[in-house]
């Protein structure tokens, strides 16, 4: 759904995509998963120093096993994750790092019940991302869990 199409509890008024329940999510529920290209740090500053910075913002760096990683979702592969926006005051729901067959994944989890029409959204974390100041600069936004 685009953002400036179906009305947000967020009322943040921003010509955006973003995801939104069309069932009901309960409180723990498993919600998708944030998909893209695992690569280390050096592989995600050689493609930060090559992106256009509108894709920038789809780079999320998180700590795994002591050490810095980043899945990147530039590429639009048609799912979901990437097109899930931040709340940091008050979010429906959490990004929990999972281990599969020893590699990390990125996963959302309800933190509480969520009904149909809601968007949801998760707290990016300690970013520095330019609209919490209500500064317009739509790009780049680097997320550490
Ligand atoms: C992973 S994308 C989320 C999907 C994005 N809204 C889109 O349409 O492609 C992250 C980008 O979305 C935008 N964004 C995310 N949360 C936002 C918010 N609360 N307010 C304004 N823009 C936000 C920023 O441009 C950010 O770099």
């Amino acid at each position: 759904h685009r953002g400036d199409q179906k009305p947000s509890p967020h009322k943040v008024n921003y010509a955006s995509r973003g995801v939104f329940a069309e069932s009901d999510i309960f409180k723990g529920d498993f919600i998708l998963e944030y998909r893209g290209d695992l690569i280390d740090p050096e592989e995600s500053k050689r493609r930060r120093r090559i992106y256009h910075n509108s894709l920038k913002g789809f780079m999320f760096d998180f700590i795994w096993h002591g050490k810095f990683w980043t899945i990147d979702a530039a590429r639009d592969d048609g799912t979901l994750g990437r097109l899930v926006n931040d709340d940091h005051i008050n979010p429906n729901c959490k990004m929990k790092r999972i281990m599969v067959e020893g590699k990390p994944h990125l996963c959302l989890f309800a933190l509480k019940d969520i009904t149909p029409g809601d968007e949801i959204r998760y707290n990016y974390g300690d970013a520095d991302c330019p609209w919490r100041n209500q500064v317009r600069i739509p790009w780049s936004c680097i997320r550490i869990l």
